[in-house]
């Protein structure tokens, strides 16, 4: 429905509508309109421009829009309050999913949607097998079975409202596919907001500012006292007739997070920056299904990187480091309610989640080992992801033909970019191995001089390797 509502335009407008309709709508633009004809910037769609010569401070807020605008929580449960029935009944038979930010404004879309259709939809991409090898596709299937969740569950949810069940889910005539989920889902990631005391938020005119990271970022959002939603200039910024007036999205995000929630990637970038790798409890860990029944941990590693360097953060990669020999334990205990429960300890102690795991290794005598151990479970993870990369890298022009230029190249962007964050971040991971000092217990100071060598220690099933007595892991390194 929504996807064939943007084709065939009766879901949308010229961009240069906006300016007409916020003037009707009483939010004010200060020194600059919305544009759709920037010269060599028509990849980006519309953007915000400056009108006169010398924007500065004194023209702050460059834009300001009415709270009943802003379109959160608070005013869809306005506008179904105040008489949109059909509104009204989804949202509460969502129950909590309308309870939170995104559910009510997804399901507000989806009413206006279904309001402005006219009869039947749909069409499905398949761009996805480019792909093929980067951090985003498992992303993607991830976010996609969730809104795949989030779709049977408002159906089940909205099938017992006569007009939901005769208008959206009729198997003859019914216009709600599950690809409106998904286009609802992609409006609101690339345009919603975190505002300041409202939460996120989709602002009309505020969401027409495209991104600019670092110096370049024009100007910032906020909120006033009165919950308008402001835009304005930033301090010490001057910007002439024709200059965009831009916002950051997150000065932080990596490539495949910039792609994935607003479809495209920075210029001008050295690697992707963040990289998220899932990671798996090896299958003969004696406790494995303890260890992810009780871990609610991210199951991976996020690899980022500085100017400084290159970082990895991971609550989950402890969880497979340690087992029953070092002091994890499991015990089943009875609730009061007649259930059990799993408990964690480490060294009798109870853990109340399996987070504080890192900050209690720390306090060890073998944090060195527990340090070696995790980055010999990332950086094999590394380089597979790096060879997988290259692998599904060379046939990927000749395979897919037929699919659009604009995505292909995003595609090979991100591929390039990941791979010089892996490539990185392979490096890193080895200067850290031979720089680490590992503490034994019968050898108190090990250095791990030959990462080969002891990398063939470690590529041992890792239940195997842990449970070995010293003395047959020591033969396989080397002594400071
Ligand atoms: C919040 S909207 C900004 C207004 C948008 N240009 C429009 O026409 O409606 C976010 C979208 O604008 C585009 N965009 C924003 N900044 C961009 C940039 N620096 N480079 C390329 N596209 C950008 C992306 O398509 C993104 O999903």
């Amino acid at each position: 429905m929504i996807r064939r509502g943007k084709s065939d335009g009766w879901l949308k407008l010229p961009h240069d509508a906006i300016n007409s309709w916020s003037a009707m709508q009483g939010a004010e633009l200060s020194g600059l309109r919305v544009s759709s004809d920037a010269e060599g910037e028509k990849q980006k769609g519309a953007s915000l421009r400056v009108t006169k010569d010398g924007l500065t401070l004194a023209d702050n807020p460059l834009i300001q829009v009415p709270r009943e605008l802003v379109l959160s929580r608070e005013t869809v449960e306005g506008y179904a309050r105040s008489g949109d029935g059909s509104l009204r009944d989804v949202l509460e038979a969502a129950g909590d999913f309308a309870q939170t930010s995104r559910g009510a404004v997804l399901i507000f879309l989806l009413i206006q949607a279904t309001h402005s259709c006219p009869d039947l939809p749909h069409s499905v991409d398949d761009e996805r097998t480019l792909l093929a090898g980067t951090s985003l596709q498992p992303a993607l299937h991830a976010k996609v079975r969730s809104l795949y969740r989030e779709f049977d569950e408002l159906k089940s949810a909205t099938s017992k409202i006569g007009w939901c069940q005769q208008t959206w889910w009729d198997e003859i005539d019914g216009v709600l596919t599950f690809d409106d989920w998904l286009q609802l889902d992609a409006m609101y990631r690339s345009r919603a907001l975190e505002f300041p005391n409202i939460g996120d938020a989709m602002v009309p005119l505020v969401d027409m500012a495209n991104h600019a990271s670092g110096n370049d970022t024009g100007a910032l959002y906020e909120c006033s006292q009165d919950g308008a939603a402001l835009l304005l200039l930033r301090e010490g910024r001057q910007l002439r007739s024709g200059e965009e007036v831009t916002i950051t999205y997150g000065d932080e995000k990596g490539a495949c997070e910039m792609l994935f929630s607003y479809g495209f990637i920075e210029n001008g970038l050295d690697d992707a920056r963040d990289i998220f790798l899932e990671l798996r409890i090896p299958d003969d860990d004696p406790l494995k299904r303890p260890k992810e029944h009780v871990s609610a941990a991210a199951p991976g590693v996020r690899i980022y990187s500085r100017p400084q360097g290159v970082h990895w953060v991971s609550d989950y990669v402890w969880i497979i480091c340690v087992n029953e020999e070092d002091g994890l334990q499991f015990k089943v205990a009875q609730t009061t309610d007649g259930g059990r429960e799993l408990q964690v300890f480490w060294k009798e102690r109870q853990l109340e989640t399996l987070s504080e795991l890192e900050e209690i290794l720390r306090d060890e005598q073998q944090w060195d080992l527990f340090q070696l151990r995790a980055i010999a479970t990332i950086q094999p993870r590394v380089i597979e992801q790096l060879d997988n990369l290259l692998e599904t890298e060379p046939g990927l022009e000749n395979q897919h033909v037929n699919v659009r230029e604009g995505p292909a190249a995003l595609a090979r962007e991100l591929r390039r970019l990941e791979i010089a964050l892996l490539r990185r971040a392979t490096q890193h991971f080895e200067n850290e191995v031979r720089q680490c000092r590992l503490v034994d217990p019968l050898f108190p100071e090990v250095t791990i001089a030959d990462f080969r060598r002891w990398r063939n220690w470690v590529s041992l099933p890792l239940s195997e390797s842990f449970s070995s007595p010293p003395e047959k892991r020591t033969t396989s390194r080397s002594k400071a």
